[in-house]
């Protein structure tokens, strides 16, 4: 793959990707405010998979929204990659969402009526990356998520596993250093689910990518470099 990028090929283990300081966020105001994420500090390096876990309603989805920045804190400051999360507009969301920051969510999100490789290519067309090393890239990506022989299939001609690996496929497309996952298992049988796992685990390793990875599953948080959990929106020591 024709990376513009070197720093994924030094090595950069102990450098700190994501750093997430005295985050709040409050939904509604007066007597119906919820707080869902209270004052919740701590970093990431690259190379790192950390799980967030906590059980439904303690603030992951909210959490992971704020490092992401689809959705912005009352109080406190994330960065990634040394841009200022919370202070970016409109634009530089954007570019960091198009650049930097990968999702990938438990509904997989694809396209219906593209193919695997289109739906692979859609980040790529994004950035105006020219066709023919579109395609090229977008065969090294079905590759590496083992879908090499399944490029021209729509969504619904594949399992939720292949859909979930052509997601993975699409987040890695323009080389993020932050791959962020909401339950990206919760719609999968348990040994789909650990094989997806494992393959975010290898691409993290491999590419000295950060992930953070929401699950309730104790099998997936096992694949985790590190955990951190969630109680009632604040962090808590495991
Ligand atoms: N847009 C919103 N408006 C109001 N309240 C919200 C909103 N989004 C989340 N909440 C509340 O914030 C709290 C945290 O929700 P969140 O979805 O982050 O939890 P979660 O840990 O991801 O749960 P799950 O595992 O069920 O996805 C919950 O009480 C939820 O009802």
């Amino acid at each position: 793959m024709s990376s513009p990028t070197v720093e994924r090929t030094t090595p950069l283990d102990t450098e700190e990707l994501v750093r997430v300081e005295a985050v709040s966020r409050v939904f509604g105001t007066g007597e119906r405010a919820v707080p869902a994420v209270r004052e919740v500090s701590f970093t990431a390096r690259r190379g790192e998979l950390v799980a967030v876990r906590g059980r439904s309603g303690a603030g992951k989805t909210t959490l992971l929204n704020l490092v992401g920045g689809l959705d912005r804190p009352t109080s406190g400051r994330v960065t990634v990659a040394g841009h200022d999360v919370t202070a970016a507009d409109e634009r530089e969301l954007l570019d960091l969402r198009r650049g930097t920051i990968a999702f990938i969510f438990q509904t997989f999100g694809l396209v219906p009526i593209l193919s695997a490789a289109e739906n692979v290519g859609v980040p790529l067309r994004l950035a105006r990356v020219p066709a023919a090393e579109r395609e090229e890239r977008v065969a090294v990506l079905l590759e590496l998520v083992g879908l090499g022989g399944q490029a021209a299939q729509r969504p619904y001609e594949l399992s939720g596993g292949q859909q979930q690996r052509v997601a993975v496929a699409r987040a890695l497309a323009n080389e993020p250093q932050l791959l962020i996952a909401d339950e990206p298992t919760g719609q999968l049988d348990s040994q789909t689910g650990r094989s997806i796992m494992d393959l975010i685990r290898a691409v993290v390793h491999a590419r000295q990518m950060t992930a953070l990875v929401a699950t309730h599953d104790p099998a997936l948080i096992d694949l985790a470099d590190r955990t951190i959990t969630l109680r009632d929106g604040h962090l808590v020591d495991d």
